[in-house]
């Protein structure tokens, strides 16, 4: 079980130049819950995940974090996050092999977890030698998804987690997405989207546009 983690977000406001993306933007996302954020396209869901994450900094408010009630400085945040979206590359000169070492070593899977069984989790067995940049945008996908979801983290947030994924793959992560909940029942998850099916689990919501 990963550690608990809580997560307050106070009066968040970003502004790029002269415009305000979103302002007065507050929420708290406890320990097991699982939260959609919402909105159209270039609405500001990235920019807010990338703020609860801690890469980006809010023009105004604060995000503040608790790991087992302690508080947490926002430094110590990249070892507590599991994070999955279009814009995070991989290493893809390495074979998938050698990029499940070296991402390992730096975020260990979930206890229980071998590289081998995530190779199978993931379909991505028969590839194992062959290097990441020649894999299909969806077999990319499931590998990031994959390292995401049974990665060691109590914060897993999800930027359009179906992006390059066919009917069976969005199915996958509709069912892989249930087994990490179920393993790592702490969790807090953040998924963005404007696709009902990649959310379904979320029994709550920021909707950006109320916030603009
Ligand atoms: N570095 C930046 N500099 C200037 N503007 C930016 C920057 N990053 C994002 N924006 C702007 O902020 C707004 C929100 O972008 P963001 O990527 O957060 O939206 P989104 O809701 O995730 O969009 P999508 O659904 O298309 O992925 C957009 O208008 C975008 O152009």
């Amino acid at each position: 079980m990963a550690p608990a983690l809580d997560l307050a977000a106070h009066d968040l406001g970003r502004r790029y130049g002269r415009q305000w993306i979103f302002r007065h933007l507050s929420c708290t996302l406890t320990p097991g819950s699982a939260t959609a954020v919402l909105g159209p396209n270039g609405a500001g869901k990235s920019t807010l995940l990338s703020i609860l994450a801690g890469q980006l900094l809010p023009t105004e408010g604060r995000v503040s974090y608790a790991l087992a009630g302690r508080p947490l400085p926002v430094a110590e945040m990249p070892r507590q996050l599991a994070y999955c979206a279009p814009y995070l590359e991989l290493p893809e000169e390495f074979t998938l092999l050698e990029l499940l070492a070296f991402h390992t070593r730096l975020k260990p899977l979930r206890a229980g977890v071998s590289v081998a069984d995530l190779l199978d989790i993931m379909y991505l067995h028969r590839a194992r030698h062959q290097a990441v940049r020649t894999f299909s945008s969806g077999m990319k996908q499931r590998l990031k998804l994959g390292l995401a979801l049974y990665a060691a983290a109590p914060l897993l947030l999800l930027d359009e987690p179906t992006t390059n994924l066919d009917a069976t793959g969005a199915a996958w992560y509709q069912a892989q997405v249930a087994e990490a909940r179920r393993a790592d029942a702490g969790r807090v998850v953040v998924v963005s989207s404007n696709v009902p099916a990649e959310y379904s689990f979320c029994e709550a919501a920021v909707r950006i546009t109320d916030f603009q």
